[in-house]
């Protein structure tokens, strides 16, 4: 059992959105890894990284994502720092990883649109940058598939992902 589709790549490059719609399209279950550290912690994210620090964070989120590549056949997104786990990356390997590329003016934008990253409360878009940098080979190394978000609609990032996995 393994999941058909896995989604990297940084906030705001649309893994959670393009991952619901996309396992629409599939007829298949869809999986976030925030959502599962959510529902063990008891807590959001955001409460997690404030009461618990970050380095707590990413146990239950390599914990989370340990167990849903073992158990989740639909489509999975992953929190975009995931990838920062070697434990995370050496399980991902030989799965359909799917990279959702962004630039950094869009990342900006949508993710002041969306619920509070607490990476990125203070000076969003440097601290965006900054992540964006130093993920991006990590993120590439990763990837079967990459598609880019930052002229096309949520819609059509799933086109997109479907016709980059099609044999
Ligand atoms: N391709 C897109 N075009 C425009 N807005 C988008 C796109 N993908 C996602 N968004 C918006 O950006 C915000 C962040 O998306 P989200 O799916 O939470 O990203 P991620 O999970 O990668 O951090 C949401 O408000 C979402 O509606
Ligand atoms: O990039 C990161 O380090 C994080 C990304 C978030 O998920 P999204 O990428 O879905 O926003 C969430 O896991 C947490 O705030 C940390
Ligand atoms: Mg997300």
């Amino acid at each position: 059992m393994s999941p058909r589709v896995v989604l990297i790549g940084p906030p705001g490059s649309g893994k959670s959105t393009v991952g619901r719609l996309l396992a629409d399209r599939l007829g298949a279950a869809f999986r976030d890894t925030d959502a599962d550290v959510e529902i063990v912690a008891g807590k959001p994210v955001g409460d997690i990284f404030v009461e618990d620090g970050e380095e707590r964070f990413r146990e239950l989120e390599a914990e989370a994502v340990r167990r849903a590549l073992a158990e989740h056949e639909g489509v999975l997104s992953l929190g975009g720092g995931a990838v920062l786990a070697e434990v995370t990356r050496e399980l991902l390997a030989g799965h359909s990883v799917v990279y959702l590329e962004v630039g950094l003016s869009q990342a900006v934008q949508r993710v002041g649109l969306a619920s509070a990253r607490p990476l990125l409360v203070l000076n969003p878009r440097s601290q965006l940058k900054k992540l964006m940098d130093a993920r991006r080979p990590v993120y590439e190394g990763l990837a079967m598939v990459t598609v880019a978000t930052d002229e096309r609609k949520p819609d059509e990032v799933v086109d997109e992902i479907v016709k980059g996995l099609r044999p």
